[in-house]
């Protein structure tokens, strides 16, 4: 009997303090070894303790440019003075390896993804209103005031996108947490059933 065939990558999108982090930090813990993030590639030296194809495939700058003429990268970026990327092959290896690949990525992502043929699964979670998000932002603490204010106003533009017809497959809007993880939960296990 052959193995079953690699299953489609799950994106998850949506704005900044939406949730996806929560959502998917439950969904590992409820499911562990069935979901998995890609593998990004970087040009910086391997840290002690650092594997090839653990933390990150460590390839040379050459290579990493190479790939990017060749159109082997959905996204890329320099970090001083280092490449980082994600390439097709890294989410396809996720699902080589009997894994669904999560992809937790930004409209810009989504808009990059869909020049693939990776075929995902494209989920949009949001906040009931960007009241609401802003308090969830503050209440994480985690970003300075300017870097808040960058992120709400990205949000609108990531639920302006959402609403275009067939931008996402599903949305979740993230209200009452248990509710909407269940609803997230749930159509995870519908497509990858
Ligand atoms: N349903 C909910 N009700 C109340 N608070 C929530 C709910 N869902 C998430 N939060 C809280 O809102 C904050 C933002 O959530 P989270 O960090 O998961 O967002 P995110 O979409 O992953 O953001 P980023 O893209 O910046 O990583 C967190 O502090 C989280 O605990």
């Amino acid at each position: 009997m052959s193995p079953a065939p690699p299953s489609r990558p799950i994106v998850v999108s949506g704005p900044s303090g939406a949730g996806k982090s929560t959502f998917l930090k439950r969904l590992f813990a409820e499911y562990p070894n069935k979901f998995g993030f890609s593998i990004s590639n970087t040009t910086r030296a391997p840290r002690a303790g650092e594997t090839d194809g653990v933390e990150y495939y460590f390839i040379t700058r050459e290579k990493f440019l190479e790939g990017v003429a060749n159109g082997d990268f959905i996204e890329h970026a320099e970090f001083s003075g280092n490449l980082y990327g994600t390439t097709v092959q890294g989410v396809r290896n996720v699902g080589e390896r009997g894994q669904i690949c999560i992809l937790d990525i930004d409209m810009q992502g989504v808009k990059l993804v869909k020049n693939t043929n990776l075929n995902p699964y494209y989920l949009s979670v949001q906040p009931p209103s960007l009241e609401v998000l802003e308090q969830r932002l503050r209440g994480r603490g985690t970003e300075t005031e300017s870097a808040l204010q960058a992120r709400l106003a990205a949000a609108q533009g990531e639920l302006d996108y959402a609403k275009e017809e067939g931008a996402y497959d599903e949305t979740i809007v993230n209200d009452d947490l248990e509710a909407a993880y269940s609803k997230f939960r749930d159509f995870i296990n519908r497509v990858t059933a």
